[in-house]
């Protein structure tokens, strides 16, 4: 199917034939060497190291730190405070490219009837405001009702860089399906076709539901535990930053770092990855990701829920994801190349992404979802 756009809104167009070399062939996808080898190669992402020894000090990474999170000015929300007015009409001019989810309403529906939706959402920023400490990024009770009452009518995950049970502590909804780590631990549904997969273990959750287990960077533990405590040793001196454990990747949080010490901060994580080449670095919201160079993220996760709900290669599946961070993206990729659903990008400032629609904040968010929910409910009336 093409995509095509109306100026005002993108549409979904006719399908292409589906790619039948997707997610859970074996070949590509197989993350998990024979018995015996150290790691898998499958999935190893080809990522090109510079010189060991030299200290990277480009300045491209601190570019990519300083504009990793929209400054407090451009995300306020009212419109009616003093917003410059080049900000405003940039914004503007930004919405057309992506128009916002709810004005767009309409449109996503009108596409949606006769199709099931499958709905994903990231977690921090998208369900829950950006705050300084990311242990206290709690979602409202408002948000997890609307969450819950979305879930009764179509099949909901959560995707996020937290651990799944990080952010299972904070959305607290067993009718979810959850995918943390980047998308590197996911808790599915049981399905016979995926008891096939080298890389599924059948296991209980917390509620002793039996859930499907993936989890394709195991054999990074002991490491990712290791350049976890060397990160909180290194970086321990500067003043505001801290070390996140999520299991299969560990953010470095700088937000409350003091701008002239995140040259320090980059440098140390930097000067700590130089020993690891088997794991990277990506960029969130004031925050450095070390992950492993696997080739899984967020959309593949997408990829791999859809194929465990038995809703991969079906025209009449459509696939929403909601999120507001750069590792959203992969996700946002793969919903519109492969021309399959509609990715909303959570923004309150202009940024290019891959997305179709916007919303600005959690609380359109919200609106979004029991927009959602009214309109299942309408239309069985
Ligand atoms: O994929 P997500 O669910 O969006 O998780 C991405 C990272 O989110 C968290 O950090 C971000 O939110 C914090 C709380 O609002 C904020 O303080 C921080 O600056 C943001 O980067 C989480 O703490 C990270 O571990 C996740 O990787």
């Amino acid at each position: 199917m093409d995509l095509k756009s109306n100026h005002s809104a993108p549409v979904l167009a006719d399908p292409p034939p589906m790619n039948k070399s997707r997610l859970g062939i074996p070949t590509v996808l197989l993350p998990y060497s024979p018995p015996g080898a150290v790691f898998s190669t499958g999935l190893l992402l080809k990522i090109p190291r510079k010189k060991p020894g030299i200290l990277e000090r480009s300045s491209s990474w601190l570019d990519a730190m300083k504009n990793s999170s929209p400054t407090h000015k451009m995300t306020t929300k009212d419109s009616s405070t003093e917003l410059a007015s080049d900000t405003d009409v940039s914004f503007r001019n930004w919405m057309l490219k992506y128009p916002s989810a709810l004005a767009s309403f309409e449109h996503i529906t009108n596409y949606a009837k006769g199709k099931r939706i499958a709905l994903f959402l990231d977690y921090d920023g998208t369900l829950s405001p950006i705050v300084d400490n990311p242990d206290c990024a709690f979602m409202s009770n408002a948000m997890r009702a609307a969450v819950s009452d979305v879930a009764k009518y179509f099949p909901t995950a959560i995707i996020s860089g937290r651990s799944c049970d990080k952010v299972y502590e904070f959305v607290e909804l067993k009718e979810l399906y959850y995918a943390g780590s980047h998308g590197m631990d996911i808790m599915g549904p049981v399905r016979p076709s995926s008891n096939d997969h080298p890389n599924c273990i059948r296991t209980t959750d917390k509620q002793g539901k039996e859930v499907n287990l993936f989890q394709p960077a195991s054999e990074f533990l002991p490491m990712i535990e290791e350049v976890f405590r060397s990160l909180v040793e290194i970086t321990k001196e500067i003043e505001g930053a801290k070390v996140e454990n999520n299991k299969f990747c560990v953010s470095v949080h700088y937000r409350n770092v003091d701008e002239k010490s995140w040259t320090t901060i980059g440098q140390c994580v930097h000067e700590i990855l130089k020993n690891y080449p088997r794991l990277r670095l990506t960029h969130g919201r004031k925050v450095l990701e070390v992950r492993p160079v696997l080739s899984w993220d967020k959309g593949k996760a997408v990829e791999f829920l859809l194929e465990t709900l038995g809703l991969s290669n079906c025209d009449d599946v459509l696939p929403i994801y909601v999120g507001d961070d750069r590792t959203d993206e992969d996700a946002f990729k793969v919903l519109r190349g492969g021309n399959r659903g509609y990715g909303i990008l959570v923004s309150s400032a202009p940024k290019e992404s891959n997305a179709f629609y916007s919303l600005r904040d959690p609380s359109e968010v919200m609106e979004f979802l029991k927009s959602l929910v009214t309109w299942k409910e309408s239309s069985a009336l």
